[in-house]
């Protein structure tokens, strides 16, 4: 019998290769991403666990190709090769939702569809369902401005959804919600994901959410640690420190 041949690689969404980043010069430099590395495949999914100010938005900016690396090299082997294409297959839910303030609910979650040239009636059909989705379809008509925080981070996931991304890049997205609607919108994030057969990587303070992803990464202090074995580090004496050890003692 002959031996099977090698396994081939999965196909990558992302892959970061000791990718840095710092802002400011001199003095007042602030490395927000010391040379870090990953990999995300199509079908992952992956929590990026760390506190405050450890990197995790930076990190994430950099594989949606939002932030330019000072060090290091981001690429998206399964992605169209053209920036516009790429971006269009892309979905970023950011921390503070940014919806554009003259324009409805409904208006927003269809902004990019028009961008990208998707007909009317289809880009009408995908709005709805994505509104019904995150359960804001009573919101449809309202201004950004009427929405309550909660109401406007779900409607910013909306938008991202009704584009069908194969890239889900989510930093905080349960945020302002309190727990129930919280782990909605994970539940919400992940169906989506499986649906599409996208890669979806959530940023998240919440262990919670982090647990209900399959992989769970830590940011410490500006360096991406993919090795899940730092879950079990918080018994050693030397181990991460903070947030590291409060994640391995909730196991
Ligand atoms: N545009 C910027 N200019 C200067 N410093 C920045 C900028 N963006 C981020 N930083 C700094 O980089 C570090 C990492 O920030 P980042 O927002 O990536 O962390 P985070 O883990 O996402 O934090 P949080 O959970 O609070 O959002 C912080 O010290 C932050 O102050």
């Amino acid at each position: 019998m002959s031996s099977p041949g090698p396994t081939p690689r999965p196909a990558l969404a992302v892959s970061c290769e000791g990718v840095a980043r710092t802002f400011g010069r001199g003095e007042r430099a602030v490395v927000a991403v010391h040379g870090s590395s990953c990999e995300v495949p199509f079908g992952a999914r992956i929590a990026i666990v760390g506190p405050s100010g450890s990197g995790k938005s930076t990190m994430l900016h950099i594989m949606a190709g939002l932030e330019t690396p000072t060090a290091g090299r981001v690429s998206w082997p399964g992605l169209p090769a053209t920036d516009a294409e790429r971006r269009a297959q892309i979905g970023v839910v950011f921390q503070s939702p940014s919806l554009v303030p003259a324009l409805t609910v409904a208006e927003n979650v269809a902004l990019p569809l028009v961008l990208a040239g998707v007909p009317d009636a289809e880009a009408e059909e995908r709005v709805t369902e994505a509104l019904e989705l995150v359960q804001v379809s009573e919101l449809a008509t309202q201004l950004p401005e009427e929405l309550s925080g909660g109401q406007a981070q779900r409607v910013a996931v909306a938008r991202v959804l009704a584009s069908r991304p194969s890239l889900i890049l989510a930093d905080e997205p349960t945020g302002q919600l309190d727990r129930a609607n919280g782990q909605h919108l994970v539940d919400v994030l992940l169906a989506t994901a499986e649906e599409l057969d996208a890669a979806l990587v959530v940023s998240t303070h919440d262990i919670e959410v982090a647990d209900r992803l399959k992989d769970r990464w830590l940011m410490h202090e500006g360096r991406l640690n993919t090795d899940e074995a730092w879950l079990n580090h918080s018994r050693a004496p030397r181990g991460p420190q903070a947030s590291a050890t409060t994640v391995g003692d909730r196991r």
